[in-house]
């Protein structure tokens, strides 16, 4: 850690507008990737057409949602997760998922997954032409009752359904582990715990689990005393990170996630977001935020900045809010 400090540091005191941060000599990428174990790519999640614009208060516009995803897709994301097929009374916004997933151009190489609850969901997302689902769990029993109406291990046979039929469709499952670091009606969460249901969602057949902090409660400490009992479990290289920044620790706490081995990383156009059952939870950590620091550590990503920028931006100044990206914020983009 006391390395990345220096690092840190050192680009503190250059230019402060632009890309010149991110502009590492090949020697100094090829020096910060071996001392520090840390990935050559990275596969960013953009999740902000769901998990960003779910809590919205007021309805944001279907072609809103559309023009969005368009742009994060041309901006060289290779995963974005379009909406949910959930219950609209529970979620009343994402009630406009098969105009979404109707509307989005797709782009040759890019993924657009859609959450899942229940069979119910699945069929309606396949229908609506979903090729990637995600089944969404949590390791705090509260919460989950709170988001999804059951109990935890309730909720894993519900999955089981959701695999078995979305494995006879040939459909990819991502799998969610809700409340990684902390729960907004318990309190401190055990990593045993979500061991536990991470191991059960990757033995169904999930090919990727997301471990989300869903109230940015975690640390660097704490996030990796949950991942190194977590990835005793799952592979690490099945693993993934989605970190809320509620307490500001959401890139100090990927930074550690990366330098374990993790190399799959979630993240929210301009910050947006929160789940709208966990109050006082602020949004998803700002791809651009994530983006610019993976570059600045050598790391590529396939994402060209500016055009994410761009697409920061036009959310922003449609909904009429303030952008959470402390890029975007430094040079000015909203
Ligand atoms: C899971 C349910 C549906 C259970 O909700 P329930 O009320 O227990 O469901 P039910 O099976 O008793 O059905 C009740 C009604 O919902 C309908 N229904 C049932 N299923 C569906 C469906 N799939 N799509 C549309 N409608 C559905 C069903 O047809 C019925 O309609 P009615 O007869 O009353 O007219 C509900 O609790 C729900 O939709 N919850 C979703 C909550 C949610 O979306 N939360 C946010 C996403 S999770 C998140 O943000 C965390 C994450 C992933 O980002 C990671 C992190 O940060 O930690």
């Amino acid at each position: 850690m006391a390395a990345v400090m220096r690092l840190v540091n050192r680009s503190a005191f250059g230019p402060v507008m632009g890309q010149q941060y991110v502009a590492l000599s090949s020697a100094a990428k090829a020096g910060v990737r071996a001392g520090r174990a840390l990935p050559e790519k990275v596969k960013i999640v953009e999740v902000g057409p769901r998990d960003g614009l779910q809590n919205e208060k007021t309805i944001v516009p279907t072609e809103t949602k559309i023009h969005l995803i368009d742009m994060l897709s041309a901006s060289g994301l290779s995963v974005i997760e379009a909406t949910s097929f959930v219950s609209p009374k529970w979620v009343p916004q994402m009630a406009d998922q098969v105009e979404v997933m109707k509307g989005i151009e797709r782009r040759p190489g890019v993924s657009y997954p859609v959450l899942t609850p229940n069979l119910k969901g699945f069929q309606a997302a396949v229908k609506a032409g979903a090729s990637e689902v995600a089944i969404f769990g949590a390791a705090s029993e509260l919460f989950s009752k709170k988001n999804i109406n059951c109990s935890v291990e309730e909720s894993l046979q519900r999955f089981d359904e959701v695999m078995r039929t979305a494995k006879e469709a040939g459909v990819p499952v991502r799998g969610y582990v809700s409340c990684v670091l902390g729960c907004p009606y318990e309190g401190k969460v055990a990593p045993e715990k979500v061991a536990h249901v991470a191991k059960r969602l990757y033995s169904m057949g999930c090919y990727e689990i997301s471990l989300g902090d869903t109230i940015g409660v975690g640390t660097p400490g704490s996030m990796s005393e949950m991942l190194e009992v977590v990835s005793r479990e799952v592979p690490v290289d099945a693993l993934a990170v989605h970190c809320h920044d509620t307490y500001g620790q959401a890139l100090a706490n990927i930074l550690v996630a990366l330098q374990m081995g993790i190399s799959v990383v979630d993240s929210s156009v301009a910050g947006l977001g929160g789940c709208p059952y966990a109050h006082g939870a602020s949004g998803n950590v700002a791809t651009e935020d994530v983006v610019y620091m993976l570059h600045g550590l050598g790391i590529q990503t396939g994402v060209d900045l500016p055009k994410l920028m761009d697409a920061g931006a036009f959310i922003c100044r449609t909904l009429n809010r303030k952008t959470n990206s402390k890029v975007a914020q430094a040079t000015c983009k909203l």
